[in-house]
């Protein structure tokens, strides 16, 4: 089933800034979708769509099968919402706040099994006026839970989190995801992003720049594997540039620094330079998420500076 349906979506802001240029996706339920993007590029415009708090200029979003421009009240009772930068009131304790969230969405949680889930079952009846900033975080969190919602919408969700609350948040969503629960994942912190997410999409400008698996946007990208050999000697004609697959070579002293296109093209590499010289050490790495994001959204970025360039001509 389709959680999420989103089809040549455009939000234009008064005084003409287009927040988010022909978007269109969809995301299956029980996926972990990670939502990514630079400062400014749609993503929170996108979401407050998602969640009818903003409607579109034209385009179409549909949420858990509904459209968001309709009545969305109802369907938002199956949505956990962790939004970026949550304010808690400090005068209530934590079961309050969960009690509060159980309410407002007609649920039937216990609070303590919900504060327990996200570790903070000892500060149940303390107010949340004391909270550290990951205190605060995992409660929200836990609100989010309430009412075992089919739809799990988490900005920024480890901002504050110590590394074990970034661990248990991790395996509290594979969990929710393989029940069924599809999880719309927004964050900066791209390290959690490819820990956690099945798919990701790439937001530069308002468009969607990329939409893939992980490996697979790696896999389209030139030079996403580095591998650095350090011989006993360089000779003085590698000619590693002849290869197919090989992007760029540096040496440096002893080290040899080759990006190619895949996993095979290195395999040719590692072969050729043994052919030619004594390897002392083989250092391979695949393309960061960050060199992933760099790319993805540089590229972007250019294209929309040739366009302006070919139209200013
Ligand atoms: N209410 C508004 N009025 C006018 N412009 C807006 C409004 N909200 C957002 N924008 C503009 O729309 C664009 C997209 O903003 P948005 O907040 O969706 O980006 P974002 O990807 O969530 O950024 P960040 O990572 O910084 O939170 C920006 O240029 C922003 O200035």
């Amino acid at each position: 089933m389709t959680a999420i349906d989103v089809n040549g979506l455009h939000k234009e802001f008064d005084g003409g800034v287009v927040a988010v240029d022909d978007l269109s996706f969809s995301i299956e339920s029980g996926e972990i979708f990670g939502f990514l993007g630079p400062n400014g590029a749609g993503k929170s415009t996108t979401i407050n769509i998602l969640l009818g708090y903003a409607s579109p200029t034209a385009g179409r979003a549909t949420v858990l099968g509904q459209d968001v421009s309709t009545n969305f009240t109802q369907t938002r009772k199956r949505i956990g919402i962790l939004p970026e930068g949550y304010s808690l009131y400090d005068r209530l304790t934590a079961r309050e706040h969960i009690q509060w969230v159980i309410r407002t969405k007609d649920a039937a949680d216990d609070p303590d099994a919900i504060l327990e889930r996200v570790g903070i079952a000892d500060a149940a009846d303390r107010r949340v006026g004391g909270f550290s900033k990951g205190m605060g975080q995992r409660l929200t969190f836990g609100m989010a839970l309430v009412g075992d919602p089919d739809l799990l919408i988490l900005d920024e969700p480890s901002s504050g989190l110590d590394p074990t609350g970034i661990q248990e948040m991790r395996e509290t969503i594979r969990e929710l995801a393989a029940d069924g629960t599809t999880v719309f994942f927004s964050s900066h912190v791209l390290s959690e992003v490819e820990a956690v997410c099945d798919r990701v999409g790439i937001m530069s400008e308002g468009q969607l720049v990329a939409l893939d698996e992980i490996d697979a946007l790696r896999a389209q990208i030139d030079g996403s594997m580095r591998i650095t050999l350090t011989l006993e000697s360089v000779p003085d004609s590698l000619e590693l540039e002849r290869l197919n697959g090989v992007e760029t070579v540096t040496v440096d002293g002893n080290t040899v620094t080759v990006s190619c296109r895949n996993n095979a093209d290195k395999l040719d590499v590692i072969n050729h330079v043994d052919e030619r010289a004594t390897v002392t050490n083989v250092v391979s790495e695949e393309s960061s998420m960050e060199d992933l994001f760099n790319r993805y959204t540089e590229a972007s970025h250019s294209e929309t500076d040739q366009q302006v360039g070919e139209v200013s001509q």
